[in-house]
């Protein structure tokens, strides 16, 4: 969706120019990053070089640099605001703040600006405010604090500022519109209300660089939205309604009707004008996938037959089928949904797996993705929770299936059963790959889901085939 553009073609707009971190920063930047939750690389050797820093144009001392971040397979680019402040004495055995980056030489420290409310009203003061010319009269920041949840990106709670408001600085930034901006801007003006709106956002020029062409897109380097009061997270609830023994179907049915109308929404508010795969198309990007996630997790490479032969399942009685696309959230679970305090549910941050490229991510694909990517959040908070009952992820599957269908009909066919199967699948083995790098003590939840997905979809073994695991 189109935005109201500042003209950031000569100037750096709401930026001053600033210089790049010394030796003696770098140094510290360099330790600190990769032990963060948001560093985008999870495994093998990074360099991490500066591309550019600037000021807020506001006269506040914090500095924004962004990052080069090269790792085995990618370069990315990582935004760290910091601030130097005096050097605090942390007591023997105390916990140092999570924004402490290091003390440099001169005695200061240096700190993640993104806990730093200076920073914070630099940043309110200088975005581009929805439709509106300016923020509000006054920013209040009481109460505001950065949140320390496990998260991709950063986030900071401002309770007082436009009437309960939240934060997100985005860590991995890329040249072009984020999808966690416009999304929930395009779902907002079509009326869909189950998405918090998007008060502000905060854009940096494009600029010209090698090869890429001048007046490279502005990258998006954060956006503020509407607090939803009394919020519970999805996840967090749905694993203590599983240890304290109670049915999660209830919600997870309105969750269902949730998502069926966000798939609605989307395709009202982002139509993807008639664009279809092929079968034969998407069994062979599944493969693709699957061969890259055992490229990076060595366990499911024994499994890569197998998964080969589940993916072959899918058939559709004419192969020349066509399935259609639309936009959709890309990644979907129970830690993206918010429970109001009405008992109805929000969601969240349309950015898609953040391990997969910007330009994927904004691709249109099929809703039934999303849907495979709750189911499989309902296994999770089943294992995480330690279900006292052995139905509880399938009485919740059951349920929000059944809530999904009632508000967006889908057919209930083998077909359509088999295509969920492989997109669950595809979800498990990026689980696999992402709780390998993030979280080794979870492997087992997405790994023991792939073993049960190939046993329930096996096909019938032709003579001297292997047989498949599970
Ligand atoms: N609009 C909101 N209202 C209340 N809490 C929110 C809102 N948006 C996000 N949160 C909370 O902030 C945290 C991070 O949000 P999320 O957008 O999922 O971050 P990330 O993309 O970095 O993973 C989560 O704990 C979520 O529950
Ligand atoms: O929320 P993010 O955009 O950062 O998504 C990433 O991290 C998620 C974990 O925080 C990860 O989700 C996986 O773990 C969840 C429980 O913590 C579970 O509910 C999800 O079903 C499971 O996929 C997500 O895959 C990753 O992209």
């Amino acid at each position: 969706m189109s935005r109201r553009r500042i003209d950031l073609t000569d100037q750096l707009g709401p930026f001053v120019p600033a210089p790049a971190p010394d030796d003696a920063q770098l140094a510290l930047l360099r330790a600190w990053m990769p032990a963060r939750r948001w560093f985008p690389v999870k495994s093998g050797t990074t360099t991490i070089t500066p591309w550019r820093s600037f000021g807020l144009a506001d006269g506040s001392d914090a500095i924004v640099h962004l990052l080069r971040v090269e790792g085995p397979e990618a370069t990315v680019t990582v935004q760290v605001p910091v601030v130097r402040r005096p050097s605090v004495t942390h007591a023997v055995g105390q916990e140092v703040p999570p924004s402490w980056i290091g003390t440099l030489g001169d005695g200061t420290d240096l700190l993640d600006a993104c806990d730093d409310p200076t920073f914070w009203r630099a940043w309110l003061t200088l975005a581009q405010w929805g439709e509106a010319d300016a923020p509000p009269a006054s920013l209040d920041l009481a109460g505001a604090r950065m949140l320390t949840v496990e998260q991709s990106n950063t986030s900071i709670l401002l309770p007082a500022v436009a009437g309960g408001a939240i934060l997100k600085l985005f860590r991995t930034v890329a040249p072009g519109a984020n999808p966690d901006v416009d999304v929930p801007r395009a779902l907002v003006q079509v009326g869909w209300d189950g998405v918090p709106a998007p008060l502000a956002w905060l854009e940096l020029a494009g600029e010209d660089e090698g090869d890429v062409p001048a007046g490279a897109e502005p990258i998006d380097l954060g956006v503020l939205t509407e607090l939803v009061p009394d919020a519970s997270d999805g996840f967090q609830l749905a694993c203590a309604y599983a240890t304290g023994g109670l049915s999660f179907a209830e919600d997870a049915a309105e969750l269902g009707r949730t998502v069926a109308g966000m798939h609605v929404a989307l395709r009202q508010a982002l139509p993807a004008a008639g664009q279809t795969v092929g079968l034969a198309w998407l069994r062979s990007e599944l493969r693709r996938r699957a061969r890259a996630a055992a490229a990076s997790a060595s366990v499911i490479a024994g499994r890569l037959p197998a998964i080969e032969r589940l993916y072959g399942l899918l058939e559709a009685p004419g192969e020349a089928s066509l399935l259609e696309l639309q936009h959709i959230h890309g990644d979907l679970h129970l830690g993206q949904v918010l429970r109001a305090g009405d008992g109805t549910w929000r969601v969240l941050d349309f950015e898609g797996e953040p391990m997969r490229p910007l330009e994927e991510r904004q691709r249109p694909d099929l809703p039934v993705r999303d849907v495979a990517g709750m189911l499989r959040s309902f296994d999770y908070a089943a294992a995480v929770g330690e279900a006292t009952s052995p139905t509880w992820a399938t009485d919740a599957r059951d349920a929000f299936l059944a809530g999904y269908t009632e508000a967006y009909p889908t057919p209930d066919d083998a077909f359509t059963q088999t295509l969920r199967d492989a997109l669950e699948l595809d979800k498990a083995l990026y689980e696999v790959v992402y709780e390998a790098g993030n979280r080794p003590d979870w492997l087992g939840i997405p790994l023991g889901a792939v073993d049960r997905l190939l046993a329930h979809g096996k096909p019938p073994a032709p003579d001297g085939d292997e047989p498949v695991p599970g």
